[in-house]
């Protein structure tokens, strides 16, 4: 399997405090990677490394060979493509005067899509994230939560991404909203092949969804396997710890799928 992503020994400081500690690992074409961790420990500075948003200190963010944060707007465009972000809270990120078809129609126009091809795309993404096609008219204060999350799933599918990085997609849901939002996820994956990394502190969503898991504290990398291994045979005790105060409501519903495309980096750090 191709290596989509790779941070090699990435560092970021905020002020002089280390929010990410020389952290290393890959994404594989067609692989869910998750990053899991106590609030501060630095899941979504690596997610925003990870899409080039932020410039590690030290060590190299590598996507398809490329530093994410030195793509220019116009001539690295199709590399930008392949690279996409669902937000945790896509209120915040879709704008308020665009209506929902729009968005996305924004999405592919900024990707080259000729007028003429974008209403027949765009239709297909609502079909693709079962949203009925009238909502395409609404604008964002319009939809609910778990719209607005497709809305944002269509957005990033738009351009046709190799990698999709998300951040807490799920945590702003109800659990019913949230379940079909991990259905939709898993659905995609398993037709389009793309890969995910998938921060998240929604254990339960992370064992339906992730093929790999990286378990972080304080910016470091503790233990890292295939999340099936780690769920029922966690080897550190902070990860013991995270799985102990999630709750008996987190099981084990990792597809057979979802045994992932690799399953190195069992060692615990
Ligand atoms: N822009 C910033 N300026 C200053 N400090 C920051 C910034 N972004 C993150 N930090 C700090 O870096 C550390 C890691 O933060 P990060 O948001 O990556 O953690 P997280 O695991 O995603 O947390 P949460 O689950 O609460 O979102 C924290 O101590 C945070 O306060």
């Amino acid at each position: 399997m191709s290596i989509l992503l790779r941070l090699d020994a990435v560092s970021k400081s905020y002020a002089h405090r280390p929010a990410v500690a020389a952290v290393s690992f890959e994404v594989h074409a067609g692989e869910s990677v998750a990053l899991v961790g106590e609030s501060g420990s630095g899941k979504s500075t690596l997610a925003r490394l990870a899409l080039g948003l932020v410039r590690p200190d030290a060590g190299t963010v590598r996507f398809e060979g490329r530093d994410p944060a030195r793509l220019r707007a116009r001539a690295d465009r199709d590399v930008r493509a392949r690279l996409q972000f669902v937000p945790q809270h896509p209120r915040g990120s879709l704008n308020p005067a665009l209506r929902s078809g729009e968005a996305v129609g924004f999405a592919l126009r900024a990707h080259g899509v000729p007028r003429r091809e974008r209403a027949d795309r765009t239709a297909e993404l609502f079909r693709r994230v079962g949203l009925a096609p009238e909502l395409a008219r609404r604008f964002p204060r319009e939809l609910s939560g778990g719209q607005l999350q497709r809305v944002a799933v269509a957005r990033a599918l738009a351009t046709g991404p190799a990698l999709v990085v998300c951040d807490e997609p799920t945590s702003a849901l109800d659990r019913d909203t949230r379940e079909r939002l991990l259905d939709l996820l898993t659905e995609l994956r398993e037709r389009t092949g793309t890969a995910y990394l998938f921060v998240s502190h929604d254990l339960a969503a992370v064992a339906r969804f992730a093929h790999r898991t990286l378990v972080l504290r304080s910016g470091r990398v503790v233990e890292e396997g295939r999340t099936d291994r780690l769920w029922t045979a966690p080897e550190h005790p902070y990860t013991r710890a995270l799985l102990d105060a999630s709750g008996p409501h987190v099981t084990l519903r990792t597809p057979a799928s979802a045994t992932g495309p690799n399953d190195q980096n069992e060692e615990p750090r």
